[in-house]
């Protein structure tokens, strides 16, 4: 499904209503009586009033079309004004008209507290996706008035006081119990804190053709049939050839783990292994591999002259980029610490291999501490990348709340300079792809915030890289899947937070 910046989606709104042909206040008839029928799910006809707090833009117009719907359907209610209604224009001030004549109670609000004794429940249409920067003067006092009411809150399009783009809040912000996203989400809702704000986003045909969406170059997708069927193979992956053999699904070197992280090597070289793929070698420090024997008798053990010493600082990255050759995709990174000289470990593996690369957790600070990625060679293979906030900030010399501020532009930047596919981990985490594709996964927990989470999930995408997905696809289909486990994992479980990474593989 896409997901839109508020430019988008007055880009798409402007070419149904000019090219199309389909009259703005068409659109926003829709769009309200969207509105009313999710409050019809949300409020109790019987018990008080509803207050509709309006705008003076089309948000507040949505909300007025909705007040009328609701009276109609046996509700009682009120509109609250935010500003003069003289002041409407357009499409709003058609709606302002129409509530007038049909009498529907309303007031102007003054500034003063509002006793809510008597409401039953709030419909927030005071800003949308013409907001810009923090609520101003009666906006704001009406959003704190609101969040402190106590009552449910339905918002229309947008929670106000939400940066549509980012997921950024501004203070203050509403608190909604749903918000009903019109015609598409925006990436507002699907980012945190956003999504919190938002509540459950309910997506709403308005009669905006997906065509006109299409065309317009909407880029930005929520994993989510019917994307996981048509782009991400979702059903080649759960249905296997029968006439297929191991050497089908390919063969995964997952080179990971070290003496104090030899769990990372053994939950990603699983992950691997129950991702899908034939093969696994997992490539580990000799001195580990005689402890490990058997561990995952599934995989292969390749142990890497180390000198004895359990980790990686005296292997040699020949051999460990011979290792790769006729492999599928190579993993490399978890649990395998830092050393001297292992940003040049690091570029030989890049240069030296030919296969899918996915880099994880100290890879990454490797990449961090060798400059600049854009300046490498470009590789014919893809290069899968897997930070977490605190290793994006590393790899683009920022900071975790700059970082977050707006994930998805950073996760964009990141990818179209250096030509990788990002995926930035988190909650709702992005996937960029180089040629300006995001992806945002839905799926997923609290409980996987657990240590080990992030061996498995690069231990999927490396496995799925050797199946044949593509980059992106191999990393949108991994994070989901991921996310999916975690999910079942944390619903055999009381409370999620006992949840741990193994529990992910076995829900896989
Ligand atoms: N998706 C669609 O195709 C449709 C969406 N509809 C609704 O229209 C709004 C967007 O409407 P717009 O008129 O562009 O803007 P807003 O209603 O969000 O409000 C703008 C309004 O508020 C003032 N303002 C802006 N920022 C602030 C602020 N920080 N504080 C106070 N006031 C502010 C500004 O002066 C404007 O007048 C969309 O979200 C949908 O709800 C259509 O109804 C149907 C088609
Ligand atoms: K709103």
């Amino acid at each position: 499904m896409f997901v839109v910046t508020a430019e988008e989606m007055r880009r798409v709104d402007l070419h149904t209503i000019q090219t199309v042909g389909i009259p703005a206040l068409v659109l926003m008839e829709n769009a309200g009586r969207a509105v009313a029928e999710e409050g019809m799910e949300l409020f109790d006809a019987r018990r008080g009033v509803l207050a509709v707090l309006a705008g003076k833009g089309n948000n507040g117009g949505d909300g007025l079309v909705a007040a009328r719907h609701l009276i109609e359907a046996g509700y009682d209610v009120k509109i609250i004004y935010a500003e003069a209604p003289e002041s409407f224009r357009g499409e709003a001030a058609i709606q302002r008209d129409i509530a007038s004549r049909l009498g529907i109670p309303c007031e102007v609000y003054d500034s003063s507290a509002i006793d809510w004794r008597g409401y039953s429940g709030i419909i927030d249409a005071l800003l949308g996706t013409g907001s810009r920067g923090a609520p101003r003067e009666a906006y704001a006092a009406l959003i704190g008035q609101a969040n402190l009411s106590g009552l449910p809150i339905l918002s229309v399009d947008l929670p106000s006081g939400l940066d549509a783009d980012t997921g950024q809040v501004f203070d203050p912000c509403i608190r909604a119990a749903r918000t009903v996203a019109l015609a598409f989400t925006k990436r507002g809702l699907e980012q945190y804190p956003g999504a919190e704000f938002a509540g459950e986003v309910k997506v709403r045909y308005i009669g905006i053709p997906r065509k006109a969406a299409a065309e317009a170059g909407i880029r930005t997708f929520r994993i989510e049939e019917p994307l996981l069927s048509r782009q991400l193979r979702l059903e080649d992956y759960r249905l296997r050839r029968a006439d297929s053999h191991k050497g089908t699904y390919g063969h995964v070197l997952v080179a990971a783990g070290s003496r104090s992280m030899s769990g990372a090597g053994l939950l990603s070289a699983k992950a691997a292994l129950h991702g899908g793929s034939g093969l696994v070698t997992w490539a580990l420090p000799d001195r580990l591999a005689e402890p490990m024997f058997g561990q995952v008798p599934e995989a292969m053990l390749a142990g890497l002259a180390d000198e004895q010493r359990g980790d990686w600082s005296a292997v040699q990255a020949d051999a460990l980029a011979q290792l790769a050759v006729g492999k599928d995709a190579l993993l490399f990174g978890p649990g395998i610490g830092r050393w001297a000289q292992d940003t040049a470990f690091l570029r030989k593996l890049w240069e030296g291999t030919d296969c899918p690369l996915v880099l994880d957790a100290d890879a990454l600070n490797m990449l961090a501490a060798a400059g600049d990625a854009a300046n490498w060679p470009k590789r014919g293979a893809p290069v899968v990348l897997t930070p977490h906030p605190g290793e994006m900030a590393r790899l683009t010399g920022t900071t975790v709340p700059v970082v977050q501020r707006d994930r998805i532009e950073t996760a964009r930047r990141y990818a179209a300079r250096t030509g990788v596919t990002l995926v930035l981990k988190g909650a709702r985490t992005v996937i960029a792809d180089p040629e300006g594709n995001f992806y945002i996964n839905p799926t997923g927990n609290a409980g996987m915030a657990t240590g080990g989470a992030g061996d498995v999930l690069a231990g999927i995408i490396a496995s799925l890289l050797a199946q044949g997905w593509h980059g992106p696809e191999a990393a949108a289909l991994g994070t989901y899947l991921h996310g999916a486990a975690g999910d079942r994992a944390a619903a055999s479980r009381e409370l999620s937070a006992s949840l741990t990474a193994g529990e992910i593989i076995d829900h896989l």
